[in-house]
């Protein structure tokens, strides 16, 4: 409400002490006192009632308090206490109007408002103007007496001075001058001040350390209205400029900023209403407090509300965000600049831990974007690395180099960005995310370093494997007592030739020289694993290779041409051979020998296999036998991670082959024994004999008549014919009973052929002319014939024997 209707004027406290916020408000924004920091000043006047307080402030500070009507009487007109903007003076000037202090309204007894009023002018004023009437001074009964102790009392509750200026204004002057009232005036203040009861910290405070005292006096307003008016201007021009060093209230401490103006005097009124002591510096922290944090919680509510900081923290979920640091730090630095700006004023103590927490509270909402924004430019730094690096090594650069170099280039990238990123008033720490960096760009050359050196290691292990496993294959094909160094050349060369090339691609790598050796060493067991795979591998095939030597040296002679047997070879002396060249074969797969190391394997096994087997007497039981040399699972200088085959498996392959090799030894005796018997068709030489004797008659006749002869011949010539043509000794060389029924189903055909041929030759003049020639043909043309028909009738008797059995004889 206002007093006279006017906007500048509002009851702060009404006459039951209720507090007026919602008035003080409005009157604080109507006078824009927010905005003015320190520069602002507030007087108040006390006095007694209708002493023409209201008057004076209203011809002071042409404010518009209400004035008692002066047809009306003397009776209370201003009620609680009222608050009003001094027009035109500068800086801005509060002004107070309190009630009267007679308690003649209130009763005589009742002065406690009049002492919290005191009390709150007090602490909230620089300048209290105290209105009193010319006439009492000096006296005993003075209405300002009680007024002024009661000043001090309260003074001694504020805790510490705010050094304010109390104006005596002494109203209706009298013609006594100001020079002889102002020393009468001033010792009835000292003499109050004196007997006023004080702590003991200010038993001996002068007066002076908590007021300075003015006395200015005016002339009646009723009776010298133009005197009183002329004086009030005066007066009113020392407000001017008052907070100034050596203005009215140049002296003044402990000033609370405008801002905090409401809340500290709605504090101070609470404080005093509940008659609690007022600690005017604790008062001062606490509002500081308050309103620094009021202040702060606006600043930051501002933040969050931000437009440009709500579209920088959406991008920093997707990726980096350029310019983050900077334009973040200008969005805090305006944040904490409007902090200072509006707190300057308060303690200073409360407004920088205010600005340091709220500087906290900003920068705990602004972390998670840095840190996604850092994590982006971390990630992203690791990928342009992995991608720099590949296309780096692909260039052709030492594996090394290239990471020395891409680890530097990126770190400088991130480095970089990392100074895009930092918030200045933060100062976090980027380091430890670097060092991450570090380690995971470290970590990815490991694991490129490891598969690269693993490519290089497989490429390599191929190359061996392929330059050993055919050609250990093939000479173990040839197993004989050069194999095994012809292996071990082999595995030689192509070791020291895969060595080489590694070690020289190896060497980009930069590696120590222990790691290299163990990759080397791993290369060579790996050579010798080969071949031993390999050894070991064909060890399985051992029994077919050793039948396979038995079988071209059994039945291929020295030129490799499969054998005939005729009879006269020695069977025996040939399978002795075969034998123990598949023997040799035998023992030389039985273990792996790549150092060079001897053993007697061969010889052992010659002894119980060969040798033994050789002699005939020796059964199949007594190989198993304890004295058995084979009968072990070890031979005796070979290790048995050397061994492939051991000896007992040795002695079984061995039993194997002879097995199935006997056959062929059997089928070689038969076929032998089958051509000794066709080679031998000529009777006895006693059955000549005797057909020479007895026939010798009948060989005569034949000479004395050489037409016997002829007939003879042409029965020889007709007779060899048919035996060519029949192919008879052929037919008969496997035995008689399949030669009769070959002949007797070839027979008929072949002399009804030789009839039909000698039919056809006799139409022939040059064959009628020369029977010989005829013949001859026919001899030929038969043998020709001979050979087709044995070939196509030949018995094969097994499939190692039919190559030789059937083998076209010699006409
Ligand atoms: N004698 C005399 N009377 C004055 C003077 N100034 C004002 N008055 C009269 O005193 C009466 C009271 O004036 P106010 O200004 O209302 O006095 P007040 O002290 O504000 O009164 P309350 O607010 O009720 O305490 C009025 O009738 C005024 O005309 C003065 O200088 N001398």
């Amino acid at each position: 409400m206002d007093k006279a209707g006017e906007r500048c004027s509002t009851q702060l406290i009404d006459g039951d002490g209720a507090f007026n916020i919602a008035g003080l408000e409005n009157f604080i924004k109507e006078v824009k006192l927010k905005e003015c920091g320190l520069s602002y000043a507030v007087v108040s006047i006390m006095g007694p009632q209708s002493s023409g307080k209201s008057t004076l402030l209203n011809h002071l500070f042409g404010t518009n308090f209400r004035e008692m009507d002066a047809y009306r009487g003397r009776s209370q007109t201003t009620k609680g206490i009222w608050l009003a903007k001094a027009a035109g003076i500068e800086p801005l000037t509060l002004v107070m109007d309190l009630e009267g202090t007679d308690g003649r309204e209130r009763g005589e007894d009742d002065t406690a408002f009049e002492k919290q009023s005191a009390l709150f002018a007090l602490a909230v004023s620089d300048v209290m103007l105290i209105n009193m009437w010319c006439h009492d001074i000096g006296r005993e009964q003075a209405a300002n007496k009680p007024l002024l102790k009661t000043v001090f009392q309260v003074m001694m509750r504020l805790f510490s001075p705010r050094k304010t200026t109390l104006m005596f204004v002494i109203r209706d002057k009298t013609r006594t001058p100001l020079d002889a009232l102002e020393p009468v005036l001033r010792e009835d203040i000292q003499k109050i001040w004196d007997n006023v009861p004080k702590p003991q910290a200010h038993q001996e405070t002068p007066l002076s350390e908590f007021f300075n005292v003015e006395v200015v006096a005016l002339s009646s307003y009723e009776e010298k209205e133009d005197q009183f008016k002329e004086q009030v201007a005066g007066l009113r021009a020392r407000f001017f400029h008052s907070i100034a060093p050596g203005g009215l209230a140049g002296d003044r401490q402990g000033v609370v900023p405008a801002s905090g103006f409401s809340f500290s005097a709605q504090q101070i009124w609470k404080v005093i209403k509940e008659n609690k002591d007022l600690d005017l510096p604790a008062h001062k922290v606490m509002v500081a407090t308050v309103r620094c944090e009021e202040i702060a919680d606006e600043k930051l509510c501002n933040f969050t509300a931000n437009e440009e900081w709500c579209q920088i923290e959406e991008a920093t979920v997707s990726g980096l965000v350029p310019g983050f640091g900077r334009r973040l730090t200008a969005i805090l630095d305006t944040c904490l600049k409007g902090y200072e700006f509006e707190a300057i004023y308060f303690d200073e103590k409360v407004r920088t831990t205010k600005g340091k927490q709220l500087q906290e509270k900003l920068l705990q909402l602004v972390l998670p974007a840095f840190q996604s924004v850092l994590g982006h430019l971390r990630s992203g730094t690791l990928e342009k690395f992995k991608a720099i690096f590949d296309k780096t090594l692909h260039g052709g650069e030492g594996f090394s180099s290239a990471a020395r170099y891409c680890t530097k280039l990126c770190m400088f990238q991130f480095d970089e960005g990392c100074a895009d990123v930092v918030i200045e008033q933060a100062k976090w720490d980027t380091s430890k995310v670097r060092e991450k960096l570090k380690r995971d760009i470290d970590a990815h050359i490991t694991d490129v370093r490891e598969a690269k050196l693993s490519e290089l290691t497989t490429a390599y292990e191929s190359k061996l494997s392929e330059a050993l496993s055919g050609t250990v294959e093939a000479l173990l094909d040839e197993a004989d007592s050069e194999t095994w160094p012809a292996i071990r050349t082999q595995l030689q060369r192509e070791t020291e030739s895969a060595v080489s090339g590694f070690s020289s691609e190896v060497s980009s790598f930069e590696l120590d020289e222990q790691t290299k050796e163990k990759m080397i060493v791993h290369l060579r067991d790996y050579a010798k694993g080969i071949v031993e795979a390999k050894v070991k591998q064909e060890a399985g095939k051992v029994l077919s290779r050793m039948k396979d030597r038995f079988e071209s040296l059994f039945s291929r002679d020295a030129d490799s041409m499969p054998r005939v047997w005729t009879g006269k070879e020695d069977i025996r002396a040939i399978t002795k051979t075969a034998r123990s060249a598949s023997l040799k074969l035998l023992s030389t797969m039985a273990a792996i020998r790549l150092d060079d190391e001897t053993d007697n394997i061969e010889k052992a096994l010659s002894l119980a296999l060969l040798e033994l087997k050789s002699n005939s007497t020796v059964t199949d039981r007594s190989l198993t036998s304890p004295a058995d040399p084979l009968a072990s699972s070890t031979w005796k200088e070979v290790p048995p991670m050397k061994t492939v085959l051991t000896p007992v498996q040795c002695k079984n392959i061995w039993r194997q082959f002879k097995a199935e090799t006997e056959y062929s030894v059997a089928q070689a005796m038969a076929a032998q024994e089958a051509a000794r018997r066709s080679n031998n068709w000529l009777p006895p030489p006693w059955a000549m004999v005797a057909m020479v004797i007895l026939g010798f008659n009948e060989f005569m006749t034949l000479l004395r008549n050489p037409l016997y002869l002829g007939v003879l011949f042409v029965g020889y010539l007709i007779f060899k014919a048919v035996w060519v043509q029949l192919d008879i000794s052929g037919e008969f060389q496997h035995g008689a009973l399949p030669g009769i029924i070959s002949l007797s189903n070839k027979f008929f055909p072949t002399i009804m052929n030789l009839l039909k041929k000698l039919a056809e030759a006799g139409e022939v003049p040059q064959a009628s002319r020369n029977p010989a020639v005829g013949l001859k043909t026919y001899a030929s043309s038969a043998g020709t014939s001979s050979n087709v028909s044995s070939t196509g009738s030949s018995v094969v008797l097994s499939k190692d024997t039919a190559e030789y059995s059937s083998t076209p004889k010699e006409e």
